[in-house]
């Protein structure tokens, strides 16, 4: 029937799949994006029927994204890299599009894609404050830097440690500004004017900003920092007050796409879910032990005694039966908690404390809880 509708054609990247010829991929991608760039403007969303993932086509965030969604069991299948499509087989209407970060939140704002994953850096700098914009998941544990002021450790600088001694120089004046070298160009004149510096200019390039001190370029940079390493061989500091953001990767949204459309909501609640179970699980250990006790309770009394060992629920205690001259009794009980990894050596101490033995540490997978506090957050968000 769909075969035969004059106005669809087979996708070319999902042979079971029909598409408007309209948004035909044989005709230029140009036209289909103008269209639908016109139809957010007038506050619709695109019509299509799949719901369009960005992920980051290379650099540091791609194979940290794909590992991270293969973790959730959601693994992209994606058989070649120079293919920017890609599907999850567990989620049948989504497509996944691998794209630049800065052009995955440029397309969200465009509606050319629903959902994307980038750093909270790049979403804030290309995002520019757009309503439109919401941060599904703040925290996917990956892509940590921070977008930092940073001056040199020599000359007119060396006695400058915060934000607040370098606006105070004498030096920046309206005819001779403070020039700051920076690929962030919406984010650094906003900083700068919320911070009171006035006499300020800015030069933008693609990379290697850390030179543009030593080369004469500039005063200062404003660039991202992870281990602080190219700062330290250029020379250069990081001063108190300078932090624009802290960033990390983040899954983020077109709020228009998931208000209207109902299967974009629910894909991001399926992804959310199982971003959290994750996550969540992947700070914890399962800690089994035995223990002696007269009943269930009074064992429970002495795990709670315990400062580590409440777990994420309190304890799971269970008796452990055996069979001694022909009766079955329990002695012992065997206690479960989640321990968090770094509170693990701690827990164990506690639990031998308490008369713990045969202590079996497990990692988690997974912790799905009732419902996510995020997604509670998210419905608010979207008024739903
Ligand atoms: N030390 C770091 N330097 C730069 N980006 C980092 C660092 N640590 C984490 N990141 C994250 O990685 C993202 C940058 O990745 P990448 O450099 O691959 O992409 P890009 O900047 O868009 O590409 P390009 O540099 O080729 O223009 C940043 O937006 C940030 O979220
Ligand atoms: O604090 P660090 O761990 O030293 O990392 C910071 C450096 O990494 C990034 O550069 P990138 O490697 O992307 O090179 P680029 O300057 O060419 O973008 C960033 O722009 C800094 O220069
Ligand atoms: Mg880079």
């Amino acid at each position: 029937m769909l075969a035969s509708n004059p106005n669809l054609t087979k996708c070319p990247f999902f042979p079971t799949r029909y598409v408007p010829i309209s948004r035909s991929f044989h005709i230029t991608c140009s036209v289909s994006q103008l269209q639908s760039a016109a139809e957010v403007v007038n506050g619709r969303v695109p019509e299509r029927n799949e719901i369009r993932l960005g992920l980051p086509s290379k650099g540091r965030m791609a194979a940290d994204t794909l590992d991270l969604l293969k973790d959730c069991q959601l693994s992209v299948k994606h058989v070649n890299p120079r293919q920017y499509v890609a599907q999850i087989p567990q989620l049948s209407d989504l497509e996944v599009w691998f794209q630049r970060p800065k052009d995955i939140v440029r397309k969200l704002l465009s509606g050319d894609l629903d959902l994307g994953i980038a750093g909270f850096d790049t979403v804030s700098e290309y995002g520019q404050g757009n309503e439109d914009l919401i941060i599904v998941h703040d925290a996917l544990d990956y892509g940590d830097c921070r977008l930092s002021l940073a001056i040199p450790k020599y000359g007119i600088f060396e006695n400058i440690n915060s934000l607040k001694d370098l606006a105070q120089m004498p030096q920046w004046t309206e005819g001779k500004p403070l020039r700051v070298a920076t690929g962030f160009t919406y984010l650094g004149p906003k900083f700068m004017k919320e911070n009171g510096l006035n006499h300020v200019s800015f030069s933008t390039a693609d990379g290697a900003l850390e030179a543009a001190p030593a080369m004469g370029i500039a005063d200062a940079i404003l660039d991202l920092v992870s281990s602080g390493t190219t700062l330290k061989e250029n020379n250069l500091k990081e001063i108190e007050g300078g932090v624009v953001l802290r960033s990390q990767a983040v899954l983020v949204a077109s709020k228009r796409s998931l208000i209207q459309r109902k299967s974009a909501l629910d894909t991001t609640h399926e992804i959310l879910e199982r971003l959290e179970a994750h996550l969540r699980a992947e700070g914890q250990f399962t800690v089994t032990a035995n223990m002696r006790g007269s009943s269930a309770e009074e064992v429970a009394e002495r795990v709670l005694s315990q400062p580590s060992l409440s777990g994420l629920q309190g304890p799971t205690i269970s008796p452990v039966f055996c069979k001694r001259d022909g009766q079955i009794s329990s002695d012992y009980y065997a206690i479960v908690i989640c321990v968090p990894k770094k509170a693990l050596y701690n827990s164990v101490q506690q639990l031998r404390a308490i008369g713990g033995s045969g202590v079996l540490v497990s990692p988690l997978t997974y912790i799905f809880d009732e419902e996510t506090p995020r997604w509670r957050e998210l419905l608010s968000a979207l008024g739903l």
